[in-house]
């Protein structure tokens, strides 16, 4: 085809040059337009129609879907995220910024999770004719996923769409992943009352209670392990990770606030209302110790954990095209909502294991067997 798009690896760059860093933290938070903008400008360079829709209750974040449209219904949906989780800085042995080539890898903030995918399904369909089109095929990116998912929420609720098939190509090794756990964040602040350290009397220290809170949740913890377990899941319980914790300012003072970030990764036998009484029910005897000192509130709204309940003809058939037999992952994606609008499996290039981390690389022996994949399934759903 003779289109006027650049070459993959300038794609690449480019893509890897745009920040669109999410955070739940406001201060790191950022819009993901101008990242939407180059996506677009790529999509439009293939002739696809392309629109973007603003994320409501968002800092000026977009979906983008582009489209080549035959009929009003079926077809293939590719879907991924624009937005990557921050980076630690001066951890990284490149810019994170600039997409480095190094060892048959490719590094880069993003590059496995998840703007490589973009890459590669922006190259295969360069070679692509679409006059066969048989079925529509449209691509998805959204805002907001390594956050509270709004973009992916937002289009499931506004969207008249009903793919035969959704692929979300997050890194899953190139395995289908058909079910994952829930995730719930949580932040738990305790207000306690400064004073000079040289008398405790003077104040309430946040940290002393903090202590006593984290206690108490470790305990939970060790009960989610114990009376929860659920087979399939490489991790086979839910989980509570203690993220982040701040407060205080100086060792003479009585620390008068301190926060704890956490989240749950929950398993299909337990539900978000249990969840949420078994957190009141261990951390009580220190609400009744200090009331009004404790604020539990959740950092977003709970994901659902997510199975695929359709048909086995189109699971089968792409178990069959990457040869592989589908897992359970213990992460989570927008498959939880995405589902709502059609058959989804969570397929994409690289593993989760680099994703979220200095120096994250994607193994550049993923870039042409994502690329024949991609074209098979292009393929199957749509020619
Ligand atoms: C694949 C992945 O890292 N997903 C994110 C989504 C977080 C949504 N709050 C995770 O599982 O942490
Ligand atoms: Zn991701
Ligand atoms: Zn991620």
């Amino acid at each position: 085809m003779n289109y006027k798009i650049p070459l993959f690896l300038e794609i690449f760059t480019s893509l890897i040059q745009t920040p669109s860093i999410s955070s739940t933290i406001q201060t790191i938070d950022m819009s993901n337009k101008n990242f939407i903008d180059l996506l677009s400008n790529y999509f439009n360079d293939l002739d696809f129609f392309v629109k973007l829709y603003k994320v409501p209750h968002t800092i000026n974040k977009f979906n983008m879907l582009a489209s080549k449209t035959v009929g009003n219904r079926g077809g293939l949906l590719l879907s991924g995220h624009t937005d990557t989780v921050p980076y630690d800085d001066n951890l990284w042995d490149s810019d994170p910024f600039i997409l480095t080539n190094k060892n048959n890898k490719y590094y880069g903030l993003g590059v496995v999770d998840m703007k490589g995918f973009f890459a590669i399904v922006l190259e295969t369909l360069k070679y692509i004719c679409f006059k066969k089109l048989k079925r529509s095929i449209h691509i998805l990116a959204t805002a907001d996923e390594e956050t509270t998912m709004s973009g992916a929420i937002h289009f499931t609720n506004n969207t008249c769409l009903k793919p035969d098939c959704i692929i979300i190509g997050e890194p899953t090794s190139l395995i289908p992943v058909i079910s994952h756990k829930g995730h719930m964040s949580i932040s738990v602040m305790v207000k306690g009352q400064s004073g000079h350290s040289s008398n405790p009397s003077l104040g309430i220290n946040s940290i002393d209670i903090m202590y006593d809170v984290i206690s108490k949740l470790l305990q939970l913890r060790t009960f989610f392990k114990k009376k929860y377990m659920y087979n399939g899941f490489n991790i086979n319980y839910p989980t509570l990770n203690l993220g982040k914790i701040y407060g205080g300012d100086s060792a003479n003072r009585i620390c008068s606030s301190c926060t704890l970030l956490l989240d749950i990764r929950y398993t299909p036998n337990i539900d978000t209302k249990t969840i949420n009484i078994l957190i009141l029910k261990y951390l009580n005897p220190i609400i009744n110790k200090w009331p009004q000192r404790l604020e539990i509130k959740k950092i977003h709204e709970d994901i659902p954990s997510y199975y695929y309940k359709h048909s086995n003809i189109f699971l089968k058939k792409i178990e069959n095209i990457v040869n592989k037999s589908s897992i359970y992952a213990d992460y989570c994606t927008e498959a939880s909502f995405l589902q709502k609008i059609g058959p989804t499996i969570i397929l994409g290039p690289g593993s989760i294991n680099q994703a979220h981390q200095n120096n994250e690389f994607i193994d550049q022996s993923y870039i042409s067997i994502t690329r024949n994949i991609l074209w098979e399934l292009i393929n199957y759903f749509c020619l």
